[in-house]
């Protein structure tokens, strides 16, 4: 071998030697480091459309690096939007009598200036008959009223005005009724082993009333009164009201049971009383259909609804909902509705831009149940308990 062919061999095997040594730090470095993050951990996409950071949604401010463990695996869902605080009692109460008086109200205005004027003749009276009976008074109230306050003027000799507006107004409160009992049955109570049971409100009415709308807004008093309250949309036969029922629920924390489009009206009450017994519910507002196709039809319905919903718990209010604006169609309503149903109370709504208060007169006294709210415009808390006192107070104010 010559010495050339020694040189080339000890110079292939110090490059062997010196790459083997280089590849072994190179893996052993390598191992030392933690795998390379997947790519979607390091470009994770904002949730929602707010830019700043939020900690909430595990987002990192510039330059900083969140700990491993603070990084969601999943979306974080945008939070619940925080839940109404329905009005109370006694502000929307105030509210609601101040909007009452201020309405462009006929009748006020018509009866006050008669009752102004020097002298009180026959042409009065007429005058003031009829504006009575265009605030859908009613002829047999409009008769009474007129001669209770004839005679009581002769006889007791009341000349100034305002002493003839106040026996307008004991006279008015007497049609008004103020002795009827207006208390809404939503007390819970219990069966003969125990078990809880809720209390039952079936709110019944041709569509368009105002029913569903009653029943979101009659949530939100309950709600106010710290009661617990489900709701059940056995109105199926539009599906858009179990919808419009959801929303309202949502608003204030209230759940809804719905049954599928087209559902039995009365499997849908009957699973929203179970669950409200079941989650101990104060109270269960059923909202039903209003189709007044045929008055059979409507029997059979509404029978069926109570009578599956009392497999578990009595019916203790059946609420018929009146729209005011609509008068003597109301009244039809009414008499069609009182022989399906024992209704217990009425709901008249649409009270506001109406001069029709005489219908409150009218429908008592038509189905001998008490007039126990009133429905004042289409904001959410625009619905009151009726009061026989503010009510003629209103009816009779200058505003
Ligand atoms: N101004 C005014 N509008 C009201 C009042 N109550 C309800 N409404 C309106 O009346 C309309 C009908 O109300 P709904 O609650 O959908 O009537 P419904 O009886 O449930 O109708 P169906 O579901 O078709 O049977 C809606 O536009 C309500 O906002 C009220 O007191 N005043």
């Amino acid at each position: 071998m010559n010495a050339d062919l020694l040189y080339l061999i000890v110079g292939v095997v110090a490059l062997l030697v010196v790459g083997a040594v280089v590849a072994t730090v190179v893996v052993r470095r390598r191992r030392a480091l933690p795998p390379a993050p997947p790519a979607e951990e390091l470009e994770r996409p904002a949730v929602g459309t707010a830019t700043a950071p939020s900690k909430e949604r595990g987002e990192r401010a510039p330059g900083t690096t969140a700990p491993p463990e603070t990084l969601p695996d999943t979306q974080v869902e945008p939070a619940p939007a925080p839940l109404d605080v329905p009005e109370a009692p006694e502000s929307r109460l105030t509210r609601l009598r101040r909007r009452l008086a201020g309405q462009d109200n006929a009748l006020s205005r018509g009866l006050l200036a008669l009752l102004a004027r020097d002298r009180i003749d026959e042409d009065t009276w007429e005058e003031f008959e009829d504006t009575l009976i265009t605030s859908d008074l009613g002829v047999g109230p409009t008769t009474e009223l007129v001669e209770a306050l004839r005679t009581r003027l002769k006889v007791e000799g009341v000349a100034d005005p305002g002493a003839a507006r106040r026996v307008l107004r004991e006279e008015l409160l007497r049609l008004v009724d103020p002795t009827m009992d207006r208390s809404l049955a939503t007390e819970p109570g219990t069966d003969a082993n125990g078990a809880h049971v809720p209390a039952v409100v079936l709110v019944v009415g041709v569509n368009g009333t105002g029913k569903t709308t009653t029943v979101g807004k009659l949530a939100r008093v309950l709600v106010a009164e710290d009661k617990d309250v489900l709701l059940g949309a056995a109105d199926t036969f539009r599906a858009a009201a179990a919808d419009q029922l959801e929303t309202w629920g949502s608003r204030v924390g209230v759940p809804v049971v719905r049954g599928a489009e087209q559902a039995d009206p009365a499997s849908v009450a009957f699973d929203a009383v179970r669950a409200g017994q079941q989650g101990e519910a104060d109270v269960v507002l059923v909202d039903t259909a209003g189709r007044l196709h045929s008055k059979t039809g409507l029997m059979d319905e509404l029978g069926k609804v109570k009578r599956v919903i009392e497999r578990t718990a009595p019916v203790g209010e059946v609420l018929l909902v009146l729209d005011a604006t609509t008068g003597q169609n109301g009244l039809t309503q009414a008499r069609i509705f009182r022989e399906v149903v024992d209704v217990t109370g009425i709901v008249l709504t649409k009270l506001d831009g109406s001069a029709k208060g005489g219908i409150v007169v009218q429908v008592q006294r038509e189905l001998g149940v008490p007039v126990k709210l009133i429905g004042l415009g289409e904001g959410v808390d625009d619905l009151a308990p009726f009061d026989a006192e503010q009510f003629v107070d209103a009816v009779l104010s200058e505003a």
